[in-house]
């Protein structure tokens, strides 16, 4: 219920089309009621006037008819019009209010969802939300409405007809729905669920393919989706069974009030309280009144699919971003040098993660350490870089060097300890403002399926042709972009999988030449490509980071021998820290380079 509250204030700033859609609704339903009233007595008082041989005036009803009929089927146009108009906007509205509550969990609190997942939130979820106002809202209120008119309508006629009605009206409104949502709660939900895992289970399959190919397992792949389809399949079954039987249970209600109005009606008749063509007239109107009730059933029994869509949304709007965002103005630092000071974090075990994809009411900012975790990510930094100065990280894998990045882009929240730029905590920047500051090369930088200017264009959006191709230049790749039949315009297909791994990696150096930010990030810039690549794109770095406060993570002697300090990472602590020479006689760091063996 509290889901259907929070939609219906989200759906406010459409309240005027919402309410121009029951109206044109309640307007076509009452014209086709009308239509069939009219039209049954019209008939019978004609045909009773014909055998007592006497004259009816039979202009006026023939233009209700006219009227009435003329009237639904434009009715029934507008009705469409604006109530799609309404949804649209109402899907439009909560698409962007969505993606930006979405947008400050990224990276951190989104981890803990596949990718999938959260398009088909972003998608299907908020889709299956047109089915609250125009399957739900809308029927129910016309329902409600022209039932009360219905009923006061038959009453000046008797009230035994129109209590009949009423009850009737109320088994086929109220019992059937509910008893269709009752039952089509759970599949409602299963659909839902299952539709998501299927969507889930796809695009990893689709993107993992390669993999499931060689390893042997895309039979055993293709059985899960199998059994998640039959699955699917059977909810959607179930579903499509109860909807047969609840508009068979809709239909049977109405002809036995057809039935029940003739049995009442016709002793009314012959006692002289009723005219026959006002039998006629009512019997028919009561047939063409469950047309109010009639979708009721189908839009109860799906109730369950919207509100578990509704749900799934809220559960990610509630969460609290992994970082709170400070509410006073962005503040000016003196200079852009970091100073790190006893750093400590942790990531949130999964146990806690998985309190914040729930109802998100126990969402909490800060970042805990499960008593369970034995060890701290990072446990202790202490680093001054100042402006200009050139510090590189060295560790094993799992040692730290990322997640202290992660940190100092405000991804994550430092369980203590503090990281100060240009002598202001990190935490009074507002995430935009700091992120402008830095700029990151990684291994993993991501390429859009858009062309190369594009791509470019994230970093600077203004940035003219000239600036662009300066960067490219600098980045060493402008010959290679020149030389393509489609020059900047050439598209680099998803991921940036029509460019060679040293391609994009330049491409990311010319991205972060282009933002001009004074802090500069490397995370392993040149791994994996081979020692010509290598050097060659060492020197785009090289001309990326002077001038530029740099932090690089690099195993690479040839970049490391150019650091003013490098720090030595072991499972979260500065194990080692000096410049490329004095290291070299330590313990740890010629190890880790592989300088330690005998050639
Ligand atoms: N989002 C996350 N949630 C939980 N644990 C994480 C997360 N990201 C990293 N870790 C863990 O934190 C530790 C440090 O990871 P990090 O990526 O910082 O290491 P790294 O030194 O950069 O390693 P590599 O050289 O392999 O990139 C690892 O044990 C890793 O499993």
């Amino acid at each position: 219920m509290s889901e259907l509250i929070r939609l219906w204030q989200l759906f406010q700033p459409y309240r005027g089309w919402m309410l121009g859609g029951f109206a044109v609704a309640l307007i076509t339903l009452l014209a086709n009621v009308a239509l069939m009233a009219v039209s049954g007595w019209f008939i019978t008082a004609m045909a009773v006037a014909g055998a007592a041989g006497v004259a009816m005036n039979y202009f006026a009803p023939a233009a209700l008819i006219r009227a009435s009929a003329i009237g639904r089927t434009a009715g029934r146009y507008f009705e469409r019009l604006i109530t799609h108009e309404a949804t649209l906007r109402q899907l439009a509205g909560l698409r962007v209010w969505f993606y930006r509550h979405l947008e400050p969990l990224a990276p951190a609190r989104l981890m803990e969802y596949h990718s999938a997942d959260l398009l088909t939130r972003i998608r299907a979820d908020i889709d299956a939300l047109d089915n609250l106002y125009v399957r739900v809202l809308v029927p129910v209120l016309v329902a409600i409405t022209a039932g009360l008119a219905f009923f006061l309508f038959t009453a000046m006629f008797d009230l035994g007809l129109a209590q009949l009605l009423l009850v009737m009206l109320l088994i086929a409104g109220v019992a059937l729905p509910w008893a269709g949502h009752r039952l089509g709660k759970r599949p409602g939900r299963c659909i839902v669920e299952i539709q998501a895992e299927l969507r889930q289970a796809g695009i990893d399959g689709t993107q993992g393919l390669s993999e499931l190919l060689i390893y042997g397992a895309a039979d055993s792949h293709a059985r899960h989706l199998d059994a998640l389809s039959r699955a699917l399949v059977a909810e959607q079954e179930r579903m499509s069974q109860l909807t047969g039987i609840a508009q068979a249970a809709t239909g049977l209600t109405a002809n036995l009030t057809l039935w029940g109005m003739l049995w009442l009606g016709i002793p009314l008749v012959h006692d002289g309280s009723l005219a026959p063509p006002q039998l006629a007239m009512l019997a028919l109107f009561s047939l063409a009144t469950f047309e109010a009730v009639a979708p009721l059933p189908m839009a109860f029994q799906q109730l369950e699919s919207t509100l578990t869509a509704a749900r799934r949304l809220f559960a990610i709007v509630d969460t609290e971003p992994a970082v709170p965002e400070p509410t006073g103005p962005a503040p000016q630092p003196k200079d852009s040098g970091l100073v790190i000071e006893g750093l400590r974090f942790a990531y949130p075990s999964k146990s806690s993660l998985n309190d914040h994809s729930g109802t998100g009411s126990s969402a909490d900012a800060g970042i805990h350490i499960d008593s369970a975790q034995e060890r701290l990510t990072l446990d202790g930094i202490d680093l001054q870089l100042p402006p200009g100065r050139r510090v590189a990280i060295v560790g094993a894998t799992g040692s730290g060097k990322t997640t202290l990045f992660n940190l100092l882009l405000r991804f994550w929240a430092p369980e203590s300890g503090s990281i100060r730029l240009g002598g202001i905590p990190l935490e009074q920047f507002p995430g935009e403002d700091l992120r402008s500051r830095i700029a990151l090369v990684s291994q993993h930088t991501h390429l859009f399926d858009t062309s190369i200017r594009e791509n470019l264009l994230i970093a600077a959006p203004d940035a003219p042709q000239g600036v662009l191709e300066q960067a490219c230049a600098t980045a060493q790749i402008h010959d290679f972009i020149a030389e393509l039949p489609d020059g900047y315009d050439t598209w680099v297909g998803e991921t940036g999988v029509r460019l060679s791994g040293g391609q994009a990696r330049r491409i990311a150096i010319a991205r972060a030449l282009l933002r001009d930010a004074p802090i500069l990030l490397l995370d392993e810039p040149t791994e994996g490509l081979d020692a010509v690549t290598e050097r060659a794109l060492m020197d785009a770095v090289q001309r990326l980071m002077e001038g530029r406060t740099v932090l690089l993570i690099t195993h690479r002697p040839v970049a490391l021998a150019q650091m003013d300090e490098i720090l030595v990472l072991d499972h979260g602590r500065v194990v080692e820290r000096g410049t490329h020479t004095e290291l070299l006689k330590a313990p740890i760091y010629p190890r880790l380079l592989g300088l330690d063996l005998d050639v």
